[in-house]
C-alpha cells in the first residue's frame, strides 16, 4: 500500500470533515449517548477492521471515543485509513 502525500491526504480529509490530520495519523473524537454505546460502537468498529484487516488505535473515556488511524506497515496514511474512516463515520451516525 502506498503513502499518500499531503494533497492526496488533504483532498481525502475534505470529505471527512470530522477528521484531523495529526503528523502520520488521522483522528476523531466520538461522543456516545453512553458508555454501553460507546462500547457498541467499538465493537461494531472492531467487526469493520476485522474485515478489512486495518486497525485504529481507540482510547475509550466513559462515553467519549478518541480514534486514530495510520498505516503502521507503510509508516503513514495511506488509502486503508480514509476507507476504514469513511465505515467509521457511518458506524458514529448510526449510533447517534
Ligand atoms: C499482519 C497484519 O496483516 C498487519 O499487521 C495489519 C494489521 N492491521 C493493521 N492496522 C493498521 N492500522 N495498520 C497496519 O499496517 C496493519 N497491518
Amino acid at each position: 500500500m502506498n503513502l499518500l502525500d499531503d494533497s492526496a491526504v488533504d483532498d481525502r480529509l475534505t470529505g471527512l470533515p470530522e477528521w484531523r490530520r495529526e503528523g502520520d495519523e488521522i483522528r476523531r473524537k466520538i461522543i456516545a449517548a453512553d458508555f454501553p454505546t460507546a462500547i457498541r460502537i467499538v465493537d461494531e468498529i472492531a467487526v469493520e477492521a476485522e474485515k478489512l484487516n486495518h486497525h485504529p488505535d481507540i482510547d475509550i473515556r466513559w462515553r467519549t471515543l478518541h480514534l486514530a488511524l495510520s498505516t503502521h506497515d507503510a509508516g503513514g496514511l495511506t488509502e486503508m485509513d480514509f476507507t476504514l474512516a469513511a465505515r467509521i463515520d457511518e458506524i458514529a451516525a448510526a449510533n447517534a
